[in-house]
C-alpha cells in the first residue's frame, strides 16, 4: 500500500442509510435478492476517525458499541483489508444500532474505504460490493435508485427538502432470515422513471404507492415492528411511515424539521426503551 499521504487524522461520516422504498424484484440462483430501492441518508450515523499507524487496528466507542465486534469480522477492519491498507488506527464511534436496517456495518465500511482513500490519496478498487449488498449505494452516500442486488446505482433528482423520524424498537432482525421467510420473491418494480419532486408532500404522496416488500415478513418475525408502525401512523405533521431495510428500524416522513423534532421528543418520553431521532434526509 502507498505511504500515507496525511501525517493527520481524516474523519469521515458514516450517516444511516434509509430505504425510502425497498422492492424486491426477484431472486438470483446463487440465493441474492434483486431490489429496486430509493435510498435516501440521514444527518445521524457513525464517525470514523482513521490516524496514520503502522499497524491496522480498531477501536469502537460510543452508545451503541455493546455487542458490535472489534475483530476482524467488523465491517471497517474488512474494509481496510479490501483497500489493501497494511497500516492505520481506526476509531468507530458507533451511534447507530446494529442490525437494525440502517446500513450501520455498510455506511461504517463505506467510511473507512473514503478515509483510507483521502489519507493515501489511492482511489477505492472497484468490486466494494463484495464486503455487503449495502456498501456501493453507502459510498455514494446521497439519495440515489439502488436496483441489481444493491450494485447498479442510478441518479434520481434532488430530493425536496426532507425530515425524518427513526425508530428501533430494539429488537434485532437479522436480514438473511428476513430474506430466507419472504414468501413472495418477485414483486413489480418501482416505475421507470423517478419524477423530480419540489415539495415534501409531493414526494411523500409518491411513496405511498410504493413499498417495502420485506416490511409484512420482518412484522412476522418480530410483531412488535406493526406497533413503532401504528405509533409513527400517529404523529402530527407524519406524511409517511414505513420500515427501513430488513428491518426493525422503522420512518415516519416531515415536511419540516420541527414537526419531526417534536415528534421525536415525544417518542422518545412515550417509549423511554425506544432509540429515537429525528433527522434530515438528502
Ligand atoms: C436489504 C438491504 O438493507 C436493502 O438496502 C440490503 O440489501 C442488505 O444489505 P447488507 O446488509 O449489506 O447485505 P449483505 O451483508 O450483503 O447480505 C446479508 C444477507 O442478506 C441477503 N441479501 C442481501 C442483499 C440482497 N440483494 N439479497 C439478499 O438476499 C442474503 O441472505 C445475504 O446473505
Ligand atoms: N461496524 C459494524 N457496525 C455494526 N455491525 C457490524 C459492524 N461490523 C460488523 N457488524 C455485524 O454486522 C451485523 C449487521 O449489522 P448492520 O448494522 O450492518 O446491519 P443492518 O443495519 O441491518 O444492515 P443493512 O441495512 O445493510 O441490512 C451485526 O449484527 C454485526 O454483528
Amino acid at each position: 500500500m502507498p505511504p500515507f499521504r496525511s501525517p493527520m487524522a481524516i474523519d469521515a461520516f458514516a450517516p444511516a442509510k434509509i430505504n425510502l422504498t425497498l422492492h424486491v424484484t426477484g431472486e438470483r440462483a446463487d440465493g441474492y435478492h434483486l431490489l429496486d430501492s430509493l435510498v435516501a441518508f440521514a444527518d445521524v450515523g457513525d464517525r470514523i476517525s482513521l490516524r496514520p499507524s503502522a499497524a491496522l487496528s480498531l477501536q469502537v466507542t460510543g452508545p451503541e458499541a455493546a455487542g458490535v465486534p472489534v475483530d476482524d469480522s467488523n465491517l471497517a477492519l474488512k474494509a481496510a483489508r479490501f483497500f489493501g491498507a497494511g497500516g492505520g488506527a481506526i476509531a468507530l464511534e458507533k451511534n447507530l444500532p446494529a442490525a437494525a436496517g440502517i446500513g450501520g456495518g455498510s455506511s461504517d465500511a463505506a467510511a473507512v474505504l473514503r478515509a483510507f482513500s483521502d489519507m493515501t490519496g489511492r482511489e477505492i478498487p472497484a468490486g466494494a460490493s463484495a464486503l455487503g449488498a449495502d456498501v456501493p449505494v453507502c459510498l455514494r452516500a446521497g439519495a440515489v435508485r439502488m436496483a441489481g442486488i444493491g450494485d447498479l446505482l442510478s441518479p434520481v433528482p434532488p430530493l425536496p427538502p426532507l425530515w425524518c423520524v427513526l425508530v428501533n424498537p430494539r429488537l434485532v432482525v437479522a436480514t438473511p432470515d428476513v430474506f430466507r421467510a419472504l414468501a413472495q420473491k418477485a414483486n413489480p418494480p418501482m416505475p421507470e422513471a423517478i419524477p423530480a419532486f419540489a415539495t415534501a408532500p409531493a414526494l411523500g404522496a409518491w411513496l405511498k404507492g410504493q413499498r417495502n416488500d420485506l416490511e409484512h415478513t420482518a412484522i412476522r418475525l418480530q410483531p412488535r415492528i406493526a406497533v413503532v408502525l401504528n405509533t409513527l401512523a400517529t404523529l402530527p405533521g407524519a406524511m409517511l411511515h414505513r420500515m427501513s431495510g430488513s428491518g426493525a428500524t422503522c420512518f415516519a416522513l416531515f415536511a419540516d424539521d420541527a414537526a419531526a423534532r417534536a415528534a421525536a421528543t415525544r417518542l422518545s418520553h412515550e417509549f423511554p426503551g425506544w432509540w429515537v431521532r429525528a433527522a434530515a434526509l438528502s
